[in-house]
């Protein structure tokens, strides 16, 4: 499993697309360096929050369930997690799980077309900003 902050592991994710960035979750409404990688990439200000928790979700088992299961998509996945953890999973290029665990702070881009999975550690808890394309 990964936890992200090695150039070596940053560079293997890099050569399947997937992008990661540690920012200061508290401060994410005047961060220099967000509002640059918003510009350069084209992500929208505006985001839908996702808070991932047994308290907090009626639907919560189906919805774990759901990301859970591999799945595809045909746009960038682009989450900047606030709170909590969880591991994303993504297929490298010899079909194997890779395991990132995500924590606050950490904006991760899974890119078009890779397979992935996303799960919750022992925390049980995650809310995270799902940030769109400025064209979607
Ligand atoms: C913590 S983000 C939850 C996973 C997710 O949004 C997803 O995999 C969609 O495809």
């Amino acid at each position: 499993m990964m936890r992200i902050g090695g150039s070596l592991i940053i560079a293997t994710l890099k050569n399947l697309g997937v992008l990661y960035w540690h920012l200061n979750p508290k401060q994410y409404e005047n961060d220099e360096e967000l509002k640059k990688i918003r510009e350069d990439r084209g992500y929208s200000y505006t985001v839908d929050m996702l808070d991932l928790c047994p308290e907090k979700m009626e639907n919560y088992e189906e919805k774990l369930r759901n990301f859970y299961t591999e799945h595809i998509h045909g746009d960038e996945e682009i989450r900047y997690c606030l709170e909590g953890s969880g591991y994303f999973d993504v297929r490298d290029k010899n079909d194997r799980w890779i395991r990132i665990w995500i924590k606050a702070g950490d904006l991760i881009v899974l890119p078009a077309g890779i397979y992935h999975r996303f799960t919750l550690d022992t925390s049980n808890y995650v809310k995270v900003q799902k940030k769109k394309k400025k064209y979607i």
